[in-house]
């Protein structure tokens, strides 16, 4: 059994407790455990897994939030710089998905993050233990 740890911006209450529910629901439906820690935005999340990757005790990681284009550039530098921050830790070998949505407007973000519409939450979930099994197949 795995233990994963799912790090959750939480900057949109109602998107994120869909996307929560999405992927604690596929981590207990593989068996596996988690926990969850809340961080305020998405340009935090790398960060948070790199701190919690320190304490290993954690075999994979989940990374959930969503990113709303506003008025200004600010919408590509919390994109952009939230999913380098997770790709870098990805190819420094840890199992990681990555579920911060990034989207135009509400209603994509609604769709995407319903676990009975696109549950993109159980989708990263569900990499993030993909990402694992590889680990522990080639490591
Ligand atoms: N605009 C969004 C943010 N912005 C906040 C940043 O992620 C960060 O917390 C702040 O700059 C302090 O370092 N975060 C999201 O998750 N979603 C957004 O739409
Ligand atoms: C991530 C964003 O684009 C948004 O939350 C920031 O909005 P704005 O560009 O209008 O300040």
């Amino acid at each position: 059994m795995a233990h994963v740890l799912i790090v959750e911006a939480r900057f949109y209450d109602h998107l994120n407790d869909m996307l929560l529910a999405g992927a604690r629901a596929a981590i207990e439906a593989a068996g596996h455990s988690h926990e969850t820690v809340t961080v305020p935005g998405a340009l935090e999340a790398p960060g948070a897994i790199a701190l919690a990757m320190e304490t290993d005790r954690y075999d994979a990681y989940v990374a959930l939030g969503v990113v709303i284009r506003g008025e200004t550039y600010h919408f590509e530098i919390v994109s952009n710089e939230s999913a380098r921050g997770i790709m870098a830790l990805t190819m420094d070998g840890i199992a990681i998905g990555n579920g911060i949505l990034t989207t135009e407007n509400e209603a994509q973000a609604i769709y995407r993050a319903d676990p009975a519409q696109a549950d993109k939450g159980g989708g990263a979930a569900k990499a993030a233990l993909a990402m694992l099994d590889l680990k522990q197949r080639f490591g």
